[in-house]
């Protein structure tokens, strides 16, 4: 049943704890990405990890005392799960600003992620695939990710992925396998769909990553229709504190022919740090299923009319991600595409002749048959923005005869990942 945010930050966390406990022995060793691994290796996150240390440290609330390894991890975790005082005094879980907790080492929290998944098979590999730019940049690239995770209660309550086995959605591995995927690209600015574990996992865990994040439910989540629920789902939107400061935010809720609906997006403005610009970011998630067509049209109007308003008429650059639930032959594929705020869609530019969309972004089996999509994209002002690389979508090969989600892929949207840079001012 749906809780408040208050309840789920002890209840669920408690219930969590267990599953985060290494198991006896090495974890046998798991591939990551090549091209993940030295980007582990460089210092963005465990500077941004840096930060949010300080930023723990000089703040007033309790501390709690590093430890060694994985199990300073789950020890803090732990703590603040179990500690007396917060036993004693449930209010102070709620009070205690997830900001304040102490900072988490990625590497560390990797290695906890992969001790659990220790029986899983491993990571698919992934390559970004660099793109030419037109004009150099000697800025740090901003990498944002766009990726419907697939909220928990619809995967095991009312998706009906037929061939998924539910053993490969459990909770306390299928949240490991996201994470690792999520540390795996370290991405600036993280955009989320399906989002219904944002309380008790995303938001605690990423803040203490470095990232500041926002969620936004839908009115009438689906999930909220299933047994022992964990509220409802919603889109939710990160950034990474050491390089971008939030200007403005805006919780949007959709509507189609002026009837509100039951869709969202947030839109933020952002300040970068490095270069010093503007951004603006945006996520959502617009109606499923065949037949509204229309509605989704409709829908994406509307977000479109407040991003004019958002970015002062396209004089922001804008990046919008989102799971739109559309192919590209929709119409609400061609109002982004056609929109005065001179959209493009990134992943376009991995085909061969940069004018097609990748054959799929979600691939899987219900009972009606196969269901492979393009819906999610990752849309860019292209006069304002370049794409660096992306981040190439997994094979019919890697994915497998019974498709998404899996043993080794938590969701049945495929993430998809681009390095941007701004261009020069005009
Ligand atoms: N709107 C309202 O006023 C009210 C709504 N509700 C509840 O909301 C639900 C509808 O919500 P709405 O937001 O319009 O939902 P959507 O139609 O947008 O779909 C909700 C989710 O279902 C997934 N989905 C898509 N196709 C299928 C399928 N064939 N089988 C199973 N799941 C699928 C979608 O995933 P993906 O995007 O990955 O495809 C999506 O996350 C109702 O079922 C009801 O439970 C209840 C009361 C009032
Ligand atoms: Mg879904």
């Amino acid at each position: 049943m749906y809780q408040s945010p208050r309840r789920l930050c002890s209840a669920l966390l408690q219930r969590d704890a267990p599953g985060l406990r290494r198991p006896p022995g090495p974890p046998p060793p798991r591939r990551l990405s090549p091209t993940a691994a030295p980007r582990l290796q460089s210092p963005r996150l465990l500077a941004a990890a840096s930060a949010a240390r300080d930023v723990a440290r000089s703040c007033s609330r309790t501390v709690y005392p590093m430890g060694n390894g994985t199990s300073r991890l789950y020890s803090a975790l732990a703590k603040t799960l179990t500690s007396s005082a917060a036993s004693q005094h449930p209010e102070y879980l709620v009070a205690a600003d997830p900001e304040h907790l102490e900072p988490i080492d990625p590497k560390e929290l990797l290695e906890e992620c992969r001790a659990v998944l220790h029986t899983r098979p491993p990571r698919f590999q992934r390559d970004f695939v660099a793109l030419p730019a037109d004009c150099p940049s000697s800025h740090p690239p901003i990498r944002v990710m766009q990726w419907n995770i697939l909220a928990q209660a619809l995967g095991e309550g009312k998706d009906n992925f037929v061939q998924c086995p539910i053993e490969a959605l459990k909770w306390e591995e299928r949240k490991c396998l996201i994470l690792e995927e999520i540390l795996a690209y370290q991405p600036d600015i993280l955009c989320l769909q399906e989002v219904d574990h944002y309380f008790d996992t995303f938001q605690p865990l990423l803040s203490r990553l470095g990232y500041q994040g926002t969620f936004f439910p839908k009115p009438w989540s689906p999930c909220l229709d299933v047994e022992h629920n964990n509220g409802p789902d919603g889109c939710a939107l990160f950034f990474l504190q050491n390089r971008f400061k939030l200007v403005s935010s805006a919780n949007i809720r959709l509507t189609a022919m002026t009837l509100k609906t039951n869709q969202v997006a947030i839109a933020q403005t952002l300040e970068c740090k490095e270069p010093s610009r503007q951004l603006c970011v945006a996520v959502t998630h617009l109606k499923a299923r065949t037949g509204w067509e229309r509605f989704r049209s409709a829908q994406g109007c509307d977000l479109l009319q407040n991003l004019q308003t958002i970015t002062r008429g396209a004089k922001i650059p804008l990046i919008v991600c989102g799971d739109f639930n559309a192919e590209p032959t929709e119409e609400v594929y061609k109002h982004f595409a056609s929109s005065s705020l001179n959209l493009s869609s990134a992943y376009k530019l991995l085909s061969a002749d940069g004018q097609s969309e990748p054959p799929y972004t979600t691939w899987k089996i219900r009972t009606s048959g196969e269901c492979r999509h393009t819906l999610d994209y990752i849309w860019y002002s292209r006069q304002a923005l370049s794409v660096r690389s992306a981040l190439d979508l997994l094979t019919e090969e890697q994915i497998g005869p019974n498709r998404l989600p899996s043993f080794n892929y938590p969701s049945d949207h495929l993430s998809l990942v681009c390095d941007f840079s701004f261009n020069e001012e005009p």
